[in-house]
């Protein structure tokens, strides 16, 4: 028989988050509904993916990525995205955020409701022509009429960057590359910039050589990581990250996921994960672990899949 300590909020671990100059608060953007189950190779239901987001909403998560907008010749699964935004309940104070590739996905997005939208570009030229069918420099431009539509209509927008430590066609990415692509989203109006290790080979080593050339150009205060976990570096690559004073994570419930341009690479962090970790380290998230368990629950049992999240998997439940 063994105990688990719970994840304690003493004096000493408030003494870490002081001496390492953590944040108080990191807001957590759930991926799960769109990075989550975009990749399935069965398609999911409808009313699944709205349960999933009522319970994730329920939860207390503030952002929730419920779709995208994008060619359902390029990703059926995402194909019934009207059906997903019209169906689920919107919780007050819960931002539902969807992807949008150019301006006739963002004009949909605005018609079905979303209260945000993310363009997503990448530092890779061969994965931004696998992704998104163009170069990074006409993804610019196509983003370019995305963000004035978008602040004519005052919708906010977040900015993806993709393989932002390799890529799966060219290999390792360079730092200054990233930093060229988050500078140009974020001038172009991004309030915030979603650096994305797409196929999760960052190390907290590759991670900080990545994020100093990125924060020389953009405020940290407008950065956000998106972890893949492929080769399980995906907590420590955002304990780093918030010792650079990031507080906007990125995760997926369950680490359900992957992207279907990115062949092998495994879902993001799991939600649950990245929770308790923070919540361990004295940091507040406004979610409810236990709500967030069931959500991941129940979106393991109606896939019939085992759960990639570690603290999901523990045999002892706090
Ligand atoms: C960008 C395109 C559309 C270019 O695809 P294309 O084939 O070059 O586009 P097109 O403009 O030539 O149009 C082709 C057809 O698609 C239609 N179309 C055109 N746009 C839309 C739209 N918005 N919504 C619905 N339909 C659309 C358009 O109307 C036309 O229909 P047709 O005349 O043949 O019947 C395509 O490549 C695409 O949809 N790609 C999306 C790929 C994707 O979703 N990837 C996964 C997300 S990225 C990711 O996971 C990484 C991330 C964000 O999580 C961060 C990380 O981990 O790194």
């Amino acid at each position: 028989m063994f105990h688990c300590a719970a994840p304690s909020q003493s004096l000493n671990i408030a003494g870490v988050r002081a001496s390492q100059a953590l944040p108080e608060k990191v807001k957590i953007v759930e991926v799960g509904p769109r990075d989550g189950l975009q990749n399935e190779k069965t398609i999911v239901p409808t009313e699944t993916k709205i349960h999933l987001i009522d319970l994730l909403s329920d939860s207390g998560l503030p952002v929730i990525e419920a779709t995208s907008f994008v060619s359902p010749k390029w990703v059926p699964q995402m194909a019934d995205q009207v059906e997903v935004m019209k169906g689920i309940c919107r919780k007050p104070g819960v931002s539902y955020a969807v992807l949008t590739p150019n301006l006739k996905g963002f004009q949909a997005a605005v018609s079905a409701g979303a209260s945000e939208v993310a363009i997503f570009g990448a530092a890779s030229e061969l994965f931004s022509k696998k992704n998104i069918n163009c170069s990074v420099d006409e993804s610019l431009q196509r983003f370019d009429e995305v963000m004035k539509a978008a602040k004519e209509a005052g919708v906010p927008v977040r900015g993806y960057v993709s393989c932002v430590v390799g890529c799966p066609y060219e290999g390792k990415v360079a730092p200054e590359k990233v930093a060229h692509v988050a500078k140009r989203l974020y001038s172009m109006g991004c309030y915030e910039i979603s650096l994305g290790d797409t196929i999760g080979v960052g190390t907290p080593g590759s991670m900080t050589q990545m994020l100093e050339a990125v924060s020389r150009e953009v405020p940290v205060s407008a950065l956000a990581v998106h972890c893949h976990d492929t080769y399980g570096q995906a907590l420590a690559n955002i304990l780093v990250a918030l010792q650079m004073g990031i507080n906007v994570v990125d995760s997926s419930v369950a680490g359900l996921g992957g992207c279907p341009y990115a062949q092998g690479a495994s879902g993001n962090v799991a939600t649950e994960d990245v929770v308790y970790m923070l919540h361990g380290l004295g940091i507040q998230t406004g979610v409810d672990l236990s709500k967030l368990m069931n959500a991941g629950a129940f979106i393991c049992r109606s896939l019939n899949r085992k759960t990639s999240s570690k603290v999901a998997q523990a045999p002892c439940k706090l």
